[in-house]
């Protein structure tokens, strides 16, 4: 089985965000990823994964938070110096949790021009930053209307015409299936260059147990596969976090 990691934007919310560290351990995650992490002391974040014996698997740039906030500006026209001080500063950050990848978030464009904006912000990041894996995600239009990056095969035309070694996709099934129509067709297809993996069900986002997707299959399809990367349940628990875990395959000893 793959190795799961909680997302802890969206899971444990029962808790103050130090404390879902130790919840997600308890249940079985070997992982951690927050969307937005600048809010709370690098240190503190890294004290309490470390503690629960978690690894900081992603984090988004940029800064600041979750609430409210625009989705990056990294397709924006014009906006290149403010992408390039935020991607410094999500740097510091992520080296502090010594997070295993930072999604660049292309943030509310459209175009050609958005396009190249988002190809040379992708490419500055990636030689910037060179031992750090860096993804671009797909989210679906109807969650995020106007979101430069709602489109699988431009996602790997960008990724390709980068060329950086340390540049790949971040795949979320939620996403896949509302763009595509068949989340794993759409793995299949870009297996290749996808370094990390979130999951949630169709419709809904809930729990990854049920609706249009098969998860159960696709775990042991990306084991098949010899996919090495984490896959992160990044989904709105329908009740309790705890309740609904049983779809998290556990480790036995
Ligand atoms: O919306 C998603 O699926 C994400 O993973 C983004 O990082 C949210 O900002
Ligand atoms: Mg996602």
């Amino acid at each position: 089985m793959p190795r799961f990691a909680a997302n802890l934007t969206m899971l444990f919310t029962e808790l103050p965000m130090l404390d879902r560290f130790a919840a997600a351990a308890d249940a079985g995650f070997e992982g951690a990823e927050i969307l937005f992490p600048y809010d709370i002391p690098a240190r503190d974040l890294s004290r309490a994964a470390i503690s629960a014996g978690l690894e900081f698997v992603l984090m988004n740039t940029p800064p600041p938070n979750w609430a409210g906030g625009p989705r990056g500006f990294a397709a924006e026209p014009g906006r290149e110096d403010r992408f390039r001080s935020d991607f410094d500063r999500a740097l510091r950050f992520a080296g502090a949790l010594r997070a295993r990848h930072i999604h660049i978030m292309a943030g509310y464009a459209q175009g050609p021009e958005a396009q190249d904006s988002f190809a040379r912000n992708l490419a500055w990041a990636a030689a910037r930053a060179p031992h750090v894996s860096l993804t671009i995600e797909p989210l679906n239009p109807k969650d995020q209307p106007g979101y430069f990056l709602a489109d699988f095969g431009l996602a790997a035309e960008l990724i390709a015409e980068v060329g950086a070694p340390n540049l790949g996709l971040q795949f979320d099934s939620y996403h896949a299936h509302l763009i595509t129509g068949d989340a794993m067709a759409t793995w299949r297809r870009h297996a290749s260059i996808i370094r990390h993996i979130q999951i949630a069900s169709v419709p809904g986002r809930h729990e990854p147990s049920g609706g249009m997707i098969d998860h159960q299959g696709f775990f042991a399809a990306l084991d098949h596969s010899g996919y090495k990367g984490w896959v992160s349940a990044e989904y709105n628990p329908a009740g309790l976090t705890a309740q609904g875990l049983g779809w998290l395959p556990r480790r036995i000893g």
